[in-house]
């Protein structure tokens, strides 16, 4: 028997005009049997969604407005909830996140004991919910999708908080399939799948689910969601699994022993949607590594992963691509673990060879180890906008 009474918390979160607001008002105009509380986070001063929210809610919905949740505001989050409880009966608690928030950090806000209480003591985190725009995606990932020229042109600067809700989910509404071709939206889902590999995903327009798809939904678990994303899986299965060499495809195999349903393969196999694991025990040359990435493959729609570099053979270098936009600068040191490189990409008809063969070339070469840059002169960090045209 369930005995846990303390308040469920579903998170919401999406990108900015995704429809999570439209979610909420379904989600308050039906609540069931829940006495509902509502948390809006806007990045204005001026909250439109909790004007148009409150009226249905009564005294249920608190403004955490001209700020983000997950960076500057958690700790508000904490006491605002607190306070909420000791002045108003509340069984559930939806928090709408601002669209540029990553979850993971409000999720641990909600379950970690910060300065303004201890959350877990009166609340828990049932599950993470992302609304992703399912027109926005494609948009954002692949600029030759021939997609309706009617559609809004959603803003997407925000590529890598985009992935990181994807990512970080324990369901995702994808939203908004009004606006996209049938067949663009088997290859959008295929991708999204891609990227998270775990989580139900459900087509919808103007967020049309049942309540209880995501209030009922209790499956939030920190270390389940935190091994979810799609680039762990591949570099997991990269490390166990039985080929060797450097570049390996992915994308049928990611999952092996994993929970998720293997008959979403087909679909990422149909759209070519699939993942290349490259590993190699030897540093890259710094400079032929950067131009390598200066020639990036535009249909790579999520790389990760770490880089041993020549010039500063210590570094442990993350590089993190998520749409146009890359990062790659140094993240610690190797210490006691062996060096080496492990990337994954992800993305639609990618070039296995061709990848493979590119890295390879960046390989130092016996010749190589005279001339490398000094480190103060090597590429690194680099942080760019991919020029995807
Ligand atoms: N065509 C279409 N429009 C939708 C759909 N869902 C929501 N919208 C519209 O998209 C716009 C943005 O929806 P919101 O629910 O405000 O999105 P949001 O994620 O809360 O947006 P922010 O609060 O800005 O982050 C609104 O005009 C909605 O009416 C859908 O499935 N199809």
């Amino acid at each position: 028997m369930d005995t846990d009474d303390r308040i469920p918390i579903t998170l919401l979160c999406g990108p900015l005009g995704a429809g999570k607001t439209t979610l909420v008002n379904r989600l308050v105009a039906d609540p069931g049997d829940r006495r509902l509380a509502v948390v809006l986070n806007d990045m204005g001063e001026v909250n439109v969604d909790a004007a148009t929210v409150e009226r249905e809610t009564d005294d249920g919905v608190i403004d955490l407005s001209n700020g983000c949740i997950c960076c500057r505001l958690g700790d508000d989050l904490v006491g605002e909830l607190l306070e909420l409880v000791e002045r108003r009966d509340v069984d559930h608690v939806v928090i709408e996140a601002s669209g540029i928030s990553e979850p993971l950090p409000i999720a641990r806000t909600l379950t970690t004991p910060g300065d303004s209480g201890d959350p877990t003591a009166r609340f828990r985190l049932a599950a993470v919910v992302a609304v992703v725009d399912a027109y926005g995606f494609w948009k954002a990932f692949d600029p030759e999708a021939g997609l309706p020229a009617s559609a809004p042109d959603p803003d997407r600067p925000l590529a890598e908080v985009l992935v990181d809700q994807i990512e970080f989910c324990d369901s995702l509404l994808l939203n908004k399939c009004d606006l996209v071709p049938d067949d663009a939206l088997d290859a959008v889902e295929a991708a999204v799948r891609e990227l998270q590999p775990r989580a139900p995903i459900r087509r919808t327009v103007e967020c049309d689910v049942p309540t209880e798809t995501v209030l009922g939904d209790d499956s939030f678990d920190f270390d389940a969601v935190s091994r979810a994303p799609g680039w762990k899986r591949a570099l997991a299965a990269g490390r166990d699994g039985a080929e060797t060499g450097s570049g390996r495809p992915g994308g049928d195999d990611h999952g092996h022993g994993h929970d998720h349903d293997h008959g979403d393969v087909p679909a990422a196999v149909a759209h070519g949607v699939g993942s290349i694991v490259y590993e190699h025990d030897r540093p890259f040359h710094p400079e032929r590594f950067a131009a390598w990435l200066d020639e990036w493959d535009g249909r790579v729609v999520r790389a990760k992963g770490f880089a041993y570099v020549a010039s500063r053979p210590d570094t442990v270098f993350g590089l993190s691509q998520a749409g146009p936009s890359l990062r790659i600068g140094p993240l610690g040191e190797w210490g006691d673990d062996d060096p080496e490189t492990r990337l994954v990409f992800i993305g639609r008809d990618l070039d296995d060879g061709a990848i493979e063969r590119g890295l390879d070339a960046c390989i130092v070469a016996d010749a190589d180890l005279g001339s490398l840059p000094e480190p103060a002169d090597d590429p690194f960090p680099i942080e760019r906008r991919l020029d995807r045209d």
